[in-house]
């Protein structure tokens, strides 16, 4: 079993790094830690960063996660090449552009490029946000996968990652530690990066935000509305080159030890907004008219 400790960062391809930096500090509201070798930094915690983009073709590149050491990251590339998954060690310079002491990469089975890391660098001083969005830390990443079950099982079967619950055949929001889910993956036809979400500080932040947004004129894709399944305060938008943020406040804990996932109906409509508002997410648009028969 190979034991994850936390998210640790999403590495992203951009074809335009002025304006996906630009809204990364002055909309969403990290830190530009820096600029190295075509890759820009984002901080919003004590990580070093949380999202890197990468000068290039625009898109996802890989989703990390830290792991405790040395020993366990030896283990994890056996135990995944002993499962007939391919890994690759980084290289010092690649670890260095990462901020980690090393780390390695696989694809799950979709195509979504994981990286496991080690020693990946903290910073003591508190992130110069860019704007007072309210963001406490790095809260989840959402990955896209045309099977969730199967996703579920490749992640159940290899990780300690538990489900904390479903949505049918629509999402799978599976947690490793306390925390409801730090990785969620969301059906879609392809490999991808669903939303990165930051987590903040209060209800008032979340609500602030969506007021911010709506002035700048970005896209809301869903929200403000709660989560039934994590019960968080949540608004999806869209950044530049169709990355979604999520930020959300009040995500549930499961301390218990004997906690039994829910399944929830992807057709009834607070399946994934209790206050039942309206979406422009396209994998919720694309269940609802399945489930509609439209
Ligand atoms: O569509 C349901 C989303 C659930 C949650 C949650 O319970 O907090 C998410 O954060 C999400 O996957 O975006
Ligand atoms: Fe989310």
């Amino acid at each position: 079993m190979i034991t994850l400790h936390d998210i640790a960062y999403v590495r992203s391809g951009t074809a335009d790094a002025a304006t996906a930096v630009g809204f990364a500090v002055d909309v969403v509201g990290m830190e530009l830690l820096g600029h190295e070798d075509g890759v820009w930094y984002l901080r919003a915690d004590q990580r070093h960063h949380c999202l890197a983009f990468e000068e290039g073709e625009a898109g996802v590149l890989a989703s990390g996660f830290s792991l405790a050491d040395a020993e366990a990251l030896a283990d994890a590339e056996n135990q995944l090449t002993a499962a007939g998954v391919t890994v690759v060690r980084g290289t010092p310079k690649q670890a260095r552009s990462r901020r980690v002491e090393d780390f390695l990469a696989f694809d799950d089975p979709f195509g979504n490029r994981i990286e496991l890391v080690t020693g990946q660098v903290q910073l003591a001083r508190p992130p110069h946000f860019g704007r007072p969005a309210g963001i406490t830390e790095f809260g989840h990443l959402c990955l896209d996968a045309p099977d969730v079950r199967e996703a579920y099982r490749f992640w159940s079967t290899l990780f300690n990652i538990k489900v904390s619950d479903w949505i049918g055949e629509l999402a799978c929001l599976m947690r490793f530690d306390p925390v409801h889910h730090k990785l969620a993956v969301f059906r879609g036809s392809e490999p991808g990066l669903c939303h990165i979400n930051f987590q903040v500080d209060s209800l008032d932040d979340v609500m602030r935000n969506w007021r911010f947004l709506q002035e700048r004129g970005v896209e809301i894709e869903m929200g403000p509305g709660r989560h039934p399944q994590s019960t968080a305060i949540f608004v999806y938008f869209k950044g530049p080159e169709g990355l979604t943020y999520e930020y959300s406040y009040g995500v549930r804990r499961i301390e218990e030890p004997d906690w039994v996932p829910r399944v929830f109906d992807p057709s009834e409509p607070d399946a994934i907004d209790m206050w039942r508002g309206p979406t422009q997410r396209p994998s919720t648009q694309a269940q609802l008219h399945r489930a509609l028969g439209a």
